[in-house]
């Protein structure tokens, strides 16, 4: 059997994801495992199955002036999303080219009924280009929704907390191409030397504007690099190196990270506390320990302690007090769509709801393990209030012996500190600020 090209795999890809409701990440690692591709044809395929998805809703309604409410089977929808994404959102794939090997793979995979349906509809939309700019019928909600690909329930609700420019700022970052960014690991090594190791390589590599232990890297093979191995970094998205600072711990504190599976902030932390100390790294899912337990070996790391368990039950744990916690609860991921694009279509505002109650039970339960004079950190890869501002001032206010600690910013890199909220507890960064993941940090304290 001949050897199945780019497109065809990527919409391999999209079929299944639609079909068993599964992770595009997932679904892709799989089949890119398989298919041995060369470099550049992995990168078109993630590609595609990424674009392909995040700008679903404006290809579809590009699509729905053309085959109006015809039924469709599932893979000539996606073969004609596909296609559009390459007319319209790639430079380098000349239209033509688009539409010829759609129509072959139409062919290949159905009949000449469907290839020539293909053909026609590809070919009358680049005959009316102006198709782009129309927009629905419906409020600004609905247009901005459509124009920008994300469901209109949650840029309503972007509306409502951040208003218009904002909302559709954050739209537009989270269509575009995520940075990649790698974590210096102290223990071994500076940024600028790292930086120096990574050009002898020949690694095209910067440091970040955010974080001073971030270097960006082209490419995304990171992790198969020999300084990987070696431990000189850890992958780790920029926003998310602000939350091992935010917690201040020094060397020979005691650390709960009570939610720390795969182990990049816990890792984060013993680097911060030059590897003395103790840190009881807890995750619910048990084949998440030995994930912790590698990575922190791989770093040269000693003082943390992967413990599998419910963080509700970790007070009946008998593990005493702790001088920090963090509290990396589990989220919406409403921050990270630029790098998990099907977020935006499977969640609904009901599991918004759910989980904003868990991380509140969370919280409550890990309250009592913080000593006196101590530090809480709640931190979340989301930008929902839901799930972060209104979860602390609940918590503030059943709880009067914690206080918001109103020195975040001293602990915050310069460039973050102009996104300290007026409590002085509280950074909320947006996809667009510093085109990294979108994260929230507030930094409680217990009375002394
Ligand atoms: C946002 S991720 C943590 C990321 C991690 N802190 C890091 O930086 O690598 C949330 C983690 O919480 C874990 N989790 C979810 N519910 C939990 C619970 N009830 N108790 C403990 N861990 C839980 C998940 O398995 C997941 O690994």
């Amino acid at each position: 059997m001949a050897k199945k090209g780019a497109r065809d795999i990527a919409l391999d890809v999209l079929n299944r994801v639609e079909e068993h409701k599964s992770y595009s990440n997932l679904e892709l690692r799989g089949v890119l495992d398989r298919a041995q591709l060369s470099a550049a044809d992995t990168g078109l395929v993630t590609e595609l199955v990424y674009g392909t998805i995040q700008r679903k809703l404006t290809l579809d309604h590009v699509l729905s002036h053309f085959v109006g409410n015809k039924k469709l089977q599932t893979w000539v929808r996606n073969l004609l999303r596909l296609s559009l994404y390459q007319i319209r959102f790639l430079d380098r794939i000349p239209e033509r080219a688009a539409v010829h090997e759609a129509v072959e793979m139409a062919k290949r995979r159905g009949h000449q009924g469907i290839a020539s349906m293909v053909n026609g509809v590809l070919r009358n939309i680049l005959r009316q280009p102006d198709v782009w700019e129309r927009l629905p019928k419906g409020d600004r909600a609905t247009q901005i929704a459509v124009e920008h690909s994300h469901p209109e329930w949650l840029v309503r609700q972007w509306l409502a907390v951040y208003g218009e420019a904002t909302t559709i700022a954050i739209c537009e970052a989270n269509n575009r191409h995520p940075h990649s960014s790698i974590r210096v690991n102290s223990l071994k090594t500076s940024a600028s030397e790292l930086l120096d190791k990574l050009a002898a390589e020949e690694t095209a590599a910067r440091q970040s504007a955010l974080s001073p232990q971030a270097i960006l890297v082209e490419g995304g093979h990171a992790a198969g690099s020999r300084l990987f191995r070696e431990g000189y970094f850890t992958i780790q998205d920029e926003s998310s190196m602000l939350v091992a600072p935010a917690l201040a711990a020094k060397p020979g504190m005691r650390v709960l990270d009570a939610c720390a599976a795969p182990g990049g902030k816990t890792t984060h932390i013993a680097e911060l506390m030059e590897n003395r100390g103790h840190i009881v790294a807890c995750d619910l899912h048990p084949h998440k320990r030995d994930l912790i337990a590698q990575t922190a070996k791989r770093l040269g790391i000693s003082i943390i302690e992967p413990i599998t368990s419910d963080a509700l039950d970790l007070p009946d744990r008998g593990l005493g007090t702790f001088d920090r916690i963090l509290l990396d609860a589990p989220c919406s991921g409403f921050g990270v769509i630029r790098r998990k694009p099907d977020l935006k279509w499977n969640k609904t505002p009901e599991d918004v709801r759910a989980i904003a109650q868990l991380q509140y039970e969370l919280l409550k339960a890990l309250a009592p393990m913080l000593a006196a004079d101590g530090v809480l950190v709640y931190s979340t890869c989301t930008i929902e209030p839901k799930e972060n501002q209104e979860i602390v001032q609940r918590f503030i206010k059943e709880h009067p012996e914690f206080v918001l600690d109103e020195t975040l910013a001293h602990d915050l890199p310069e460039a973050a500190r102009a996104h300290v909220d007026e409590t002085g507890a509280c950074v909320q960064i947006l996809p667009h600020h510093f085109e990294s993941d979108g994260f929230f940090i507030a930094r409680l304290k217990r009375k002394r």
